[in-house]
């Protein structure tokens, strides 16, 4: 153990610097873990550990922001620095990828210790990587689940029920909560959706919402704006509710994968934690999807409902059609342009607009603001007579964006390239793996102007030389890089079109 003086450092990782001769003092070698101990306060932290020679003086411990703000500490505070010991959880965490099945307090510890910063990325990624081979049964992802809401802050609310709705995503401009929460809010109902990032595609609910509004508040303050305005759209990972989760996801997002077990564990955490009595889960269904059969997804929709009965909650899911992109627009303003447009009365697309009202629709039928069968009929009337609307304005308000924002507002990126029909004929296939991917390579969803416009969907006639789509990027060289990841993808296919030209190679016509 050896005493330190804190330098508070501006960066926005987690971790401590410590000068090598103090390392060595210490007993310890970049990446240990070290317990850091503030003398003024009393508060302790587990630390990483990255030696320096000339940044941090002897003497001193570099803390780094992320670990700061659970230290408080202020530059010149007294430090005790001493080596710590692995947790626990890295052998549970071992045992997981040994195909082990682990019990309700293993992963509980390893939950608190993500929830802590105790885990490296790496380690995390092991976990999750285990967990994506191995799989979870039903009682480890009952276990997730109620530690993923355990190790954070629940909501409480006075009156009931309070209405949700989840999609596992999957499928590409899949915007569809723009919509539904502010239905479901419109028909008098309290929904505090809280959604993730972006996990495996190029824009989550939370980078669309960000566009109108900001989505990073504290689960107090998330109660407190449902109570008021009957609904929200914000941001999982700001507000406590279920903190693990975005911790977990952001080392899914570069694979794009997203682990059966930890999905249901993800979306049923925060439904439970925000307080929810009835829940809607919609699980597209599609070739390039998540789930690629309506068997598989049949199957997931059973596990939803089980794992809703075991915490009380009462869960119905819709299974989608996952074959194509939900709507025209994929990418962040793409997708909130389309959603604003249908709140404004536009009924195009109308594959947005159908799905929209049938996941709403089962919801205010399972809370009896529709008859059975009605609920779809219902929905559609609260968007048709501007109910909706007016109250997606007052989520943005209440929120603290603009209420007076418009479709026509939001524009996409200014950098754009149409690719055209290199042939007569119909739309036969839409790969949306390999959309998500354009979308990707021209900056979604961090460039919210990045993304690509359907003008064609599937089974459409589309003649030689017309526009199929349009990649939009923020930035020239994205651009490039979208088009040429789209000409190795080629993720439409018009009927009769040329894929490729295998060159015969070796062969040459005999001559005499
Ligand atoms: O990136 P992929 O994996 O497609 O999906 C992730 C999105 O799906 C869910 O949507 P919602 O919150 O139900 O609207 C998540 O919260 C997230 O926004
Ligand atoms: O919120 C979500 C949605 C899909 N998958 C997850 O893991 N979490």
């Amino acid at each position: 153990m050896v005493k330190l003086t804190a330098k508070i450092l501006d960066i926005d990782y987690r971790g401590v610097l410590i000068n090598r001769i103090d390392a060595r003092k210490i007993g310890v070698l970049d990446g240990d873990r070290v317990q850091v101990i503030n003398e003024n306060t009393g508060i302790f932290v587990q630390a990483f550990v990255s030696t320096t020679e000339k940044l941090i003086e002897e003497g001193s411990v570099g803390i780094l922001y992320l670990t700061n703000k659970k230290l408080n500490a202020s530059d010149g505070d007294p430090f005790e620095v001493r080596f710590a010991d692995r947790p626990a959880s890295i052998e549970y965490i071992r045992k997981k990828m040994d195909g082990g099945k682990l019990t309700a307090d293993e992963t509980k510890a390893i939950v608190m210790d993500i929830v802590d910063d105790i885990l490296s990325p790496g380690e995390i990624s092991a976990y999750i990587t285990g967990s994506y081979i191995q799989g979870l049964d039903m009682d480890e992802v009952e276990h997730l689940t109620r530690a993923m809401v355990a190790t954070g802050e629940r909501l409480n609310f006075t009156s009931h029920p309070i209405v949700d709705k989840h999609s596992i995503g999957g499928v590409p401009g899949n915007k569809i909560s723009l919509l539904v929460v502010p239905i479901i809010a419109a028909a008098g109902l309290k929904i505090p959706k809280t959604s993730s990032r972006a996990i495996t595609g190029a824009g989550g609910t939370a980078d669309l919402m960000e566009v109108l509004a900001p989505v990073t508040f504290s689960a107090e303050e998330v109660q407190k704006m449902t109570e008021k305005a009957g609904g929200v759209i914000v941001w999982g990972g700001a507000t406590n509710i279920a903190p693990a989760d975005d911790k977990i996801i952001i080392y899914e997002y570069p694979f794009k994968i997203d682990a059966r077990g930890q999905m249901l564990a993800s979306v049923m955490a925060k439904k439970y934690a925000a307080g929810a009595d009835l829940v809607v889960i919609d699980i597209p269904v599609g070739r390039n999807a998540k789930v690629a059969t309506v068997e598989e997804g049949r199957k997931l929709a059973r596990e939803f409902i089980d794992l809703g009965d075991r915490l009380g909650m009462k869960v119905e899911c819709a299974i989608t059609y996952g074959e194509s992109p939900i709507g025209h627009a994929i990418g962040v303003n793409l997708e909130v342009r389309e959603a604003l447009s249908i709140l404004e009365g536009s009924e195009i697309p109308g594959s947005l607009l159908q799905k929209s009202v049938s996941i709403a629709g089962i919801a205010l039928e399972m809370s009896g603001k529709a008859q059975n069968g009605e609920g779809p009929m219902v929905a559609r009337e609260l968007l048709k007579n501007g109910k909706a609307l007016d109250k997606m304005r007052q989520i943005i308000e209440i929120q603290g964006g603009d209420p007076n924002v418009k479709a026509a507002d939001i524009s996409p990126g200014e950098n754009s390239f149409n690719v055209m029909a290199p042939e007569n004929g119909y739309v036969v296939e839409m790969n949306n793996k390999a959309l998500i991917t354009i979308a990707r390579s021209a900056g979604a969803p961090n460039d919210r102007g990045a993304g690509i416009y359907l003008h064609k969907k599937k089974g459409q006639r589309v003649e030689k030389g017309e526009p199929i789509f349009t990649i939009y990027a923020d930035r020239g060289w994205r651009l490039d890089k979208a088009v040429e990841t789209a000409r190795q993808l080629m993720p439409i296919i018009v009927e009769g079109m040329l894929i490729d030209r295998v060159p015969s190679g070796y062969w040459r016509p005999e001559t005499e």
